[in-house]
């Protein structure tokens, strides 16, 4: 049985003060939610220790943004997984799109990076996804298989959530249509040897899209950007039909 992976990326936007009150508004959506679904909000770093304050006991899951492949160092602006594991955190996006276009991040370091977060005990949350230059030139397909090949060396599939994000759709309001995404999605799975891994769609998921995003078969859940900022938009998305 696939879980079902709802995540809300806050990217860099939420302070201590406003990630407090966004909990506010929507922890008591999550009385409606049923409860086979894992709801992650990913904060930024100073965020994450007053969200792990008001979510002790509560469903949902902590998730980082990013963390470094070594336990400790001279690593300046970096994050190790024991910081985050301190404070409860239990996923963590690794090769997000926008880290692999403004931070140099490759295949190769997201690799590390993910068998940092496993041999810590987070679940990473491994984002691949084509640009539309890419896929414009009929290189989807070749472009996603490389992108997992190289970043699943020797990664426990048994300890992965995987994000399919095309960065044409992610800010754009110009979603994925989801039977394309369904089928990449397919595509993606079938180059698994664990075909139970969640597998998300992401880009310019909304409370007006998701029913119909959640209704394809290979969609195991979302990777919320924009519309996870707003307590009635995320509880909407959280609680799809
Ligand atoms: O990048 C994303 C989530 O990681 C998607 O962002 P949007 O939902 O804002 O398009």
């Amino acid at each position: 049985m696939r879980k079902i992976v709802i995540a809300g990326n806050w990217k860099m936007y939420k302070t201590q003060a406003e990630g407090t009150e966004f909990l506010q508004g929507f922890m008591p959506t999550l009385e409606e939610t049923p409860p086979d679904r894992e709801v992650i909000l990913c904060p930024p770093f100073t965020t994450l220790g007053i969200l792990s304050k008001n979510l002790h006991g509560s469903r949902v899951q902590l998730g980082a943004q990013n963390l470094h492949w070594a336990d400790a160092g001279a690593f300046t602006g970096e994050i190790a997984p024991a910081m985050l594991t301190e404070i409860g955190v239990r996923y963590a996006i690794i090769g997000h799109s926008e880290r692999r276009q403004y931070f140099g991040e490759t295949d190769e370091t997201v690799n590390k990076r993910l068998k940092a977060a496993q041999k810590y005990g987070i679940t990473p949350i491994l984002c691949v996804g084509e640009s539309k230059q890419q896929r414009d030139a009929g290189e989807t397909e070749s472009l996603i298989i490389s992108q997992l090949e190289k970043g699943l060396v020797d990664i426990d599939q048994n300890n992965l959530v995987i994000a399919y994000e095309p960065i044409w759709a992610i800010g754009t309001g110009d979603t994925c249509e989801s039977k394309e995404a369904n089928r990449v999605i397919g595509l993606i799975r079938s180059q698994l040897s664990n075909p139970d891994v969640p597998i998300q769609y992401g880009g310019s998921v909304k409370h007006d899209n998701i029913d119909e995003i959640m209704a394809q078969p290979e969609i195991d859940g979302a990777l919320v950007g924009g519309a996870s900022l707003e307590p009635a938009s995320f509880a909407r998305i959280v609680n799809y039909k």
